[in-house]
């Protein structure tokens, strides 16, 4: 049987462009908020602006006029999940979620109301799925700016805990290094770690793996001098994750800045059995990167409460760990300990009782 088409009527059409025009007003502008007031940025928030009031300009008194909010059966439906956002990163995936199924209505049934609607919000859409990756990268690395403690995870029966007690005590980036588990096992444990790592708003890294990071989407991956060129993996993972590399030596560092590195390790400051044969590169080394780093770097190996001011006095500011997390009796007050040790240090530094 032939099917019968009758067209929309107009009463029907004008409140599903008013009701999805609201709705990507006010997705937009729980977006703006946060790029104004989270992360500060003016240029973020400007384009959230200008969109909504391009929006606006087809939200015009007809369309509204046909609003009957007390008949609407929608306003009663709330998804659970709607109700509890686990963190910040939560609340914006689901407003940009929003926002794009609300341009995609506007989109289809705009090409019923007016010529150019169509095409007008299909390009929105595509503007505000590049502003959702740059918010995204703008977000990663400002947690990696103001990140001074990294949590480089071992295996072990209480990973979870530990890693957990850490991000109570306030750490804000963990990477999971796991040379020895078959990848069912690492893509399990990568899954589960990053999603504890987001409910507490930290960034969570993947070492050597960039497909993993991938498949659990992660911030992003470290890679070591033997792994793969950071090009490669940056054509993988796209300009919105993170991607940190080991240096050992003045050379590795320029050679990694150049090639696109968002933070770099420096060291091992001194030997571990963590890597177990690899030469210290030392304190000398440190102070190289104190001098010569122009992203954001981490001492690591070897690194513990006994050497900590040794290790600070290089100028350092960041710094990495395994063991001492990972090994500690009470992660979250090592944690603690650390983080307090690195902002005094910084606040001194910055009264000037301390040379920067
Ligand atoms: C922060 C940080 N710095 C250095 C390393 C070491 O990476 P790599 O040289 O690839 O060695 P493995 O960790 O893969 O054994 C790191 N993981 N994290
Ligand atoms: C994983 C790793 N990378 C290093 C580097 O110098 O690149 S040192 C290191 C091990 C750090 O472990 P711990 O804090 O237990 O000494
Ligand atoms: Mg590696």
């Amino acid at each position: 049987m032939d099917q019968q088409y009758t067209p929309l009527a107009q009463p029907i059409l004008y409140r599903i462009l008013d009701a999805n025009l609201d709705r990507t007003r006010e997705g937009l502008r729980i977006i703006e908020e946060w790029c104004r007031f989270g992360l500060n940025s003016g240029e973020l928030a400007e384009e959230c602006k200008h969109l909504r009031q391009e929006i606006a300009r087809w939200h015009t008194m007809t369309l509204r006029s046909y609003r009957n909010t007390t008949d609407d059966p929608g306003t009663e439906l709330t998804h659970p999940q709607e109700e509890q956002r686990s963190g910040i990163e939560q609340l914006l995936q689901a407003n940009f979620c929003r926002v794009q199924e609300a341009l995609r209505v506007l989109e289809e049934y705009g090409k019923l109301y007016h010529p150019d609607m169509g095409s007008t919000f299909k390009q929105m859409r595509y503007q505000v799925y590049t502003l959702e990756s740059r918010l995204l990268a703008h977000q990663r690395h400002k947690v990696l700016q103001n990140s001074y403690l990294y949590l480089v995870t071992s295996p072990g029966e209480k990973l979870f805990a530990i890693v957990e007690a850490a991000l109570q005590g306030g750490l804000t980036l963990v990477q999971y290094r796991d040379k020895n588990s078959n990848d069912e096992t690492r893509l399990k444990i990568a899954q589960k770690l990053c999603q504890l790592c987001h409910r507490y708003d930290a960034l969570f890294l993947i070492n050597d793996r960039v497909d993993l990071a991938v498949a659990v989407d992660a911030d992003g991956v470290h890679l070591g001098q033997d792994d793969i060129p950071i090009q490669l993996a940056r054509q993988v993972l796209g300009p919105q994750r993170l991607i940190g590399r080991s240096t050992h030596s003045p050379e590795d560092m320029k050679r990694a800045i150049q090639e696109g590195a968002d933070y770099i390790g420096v060291g091992p400051v001194y030997e571990t059995p963590t890597k177990a044969g690899k030469a210290a590169a030392g304190l000398e080394y440190v102070s190289h990167a104190v001098k010569n780093s122009t992203v954001p770097w981490f001492a690591i190996g070897g690194i513990d409460m006994n050497n900590f001011d040794d290790v600070m006095a290089t100028g350092c500011e960041r710094v990495a760990v395994v063991r001492s997390i990972m090994n500690a009796e009470q992660p979250t007050l090592v944690t603690q300990y650390f983080l307090s040790q690195l902002h005094r240090v910084r606040n001194l530094r910055s009264h000037k009782v301390l040379p920067s």
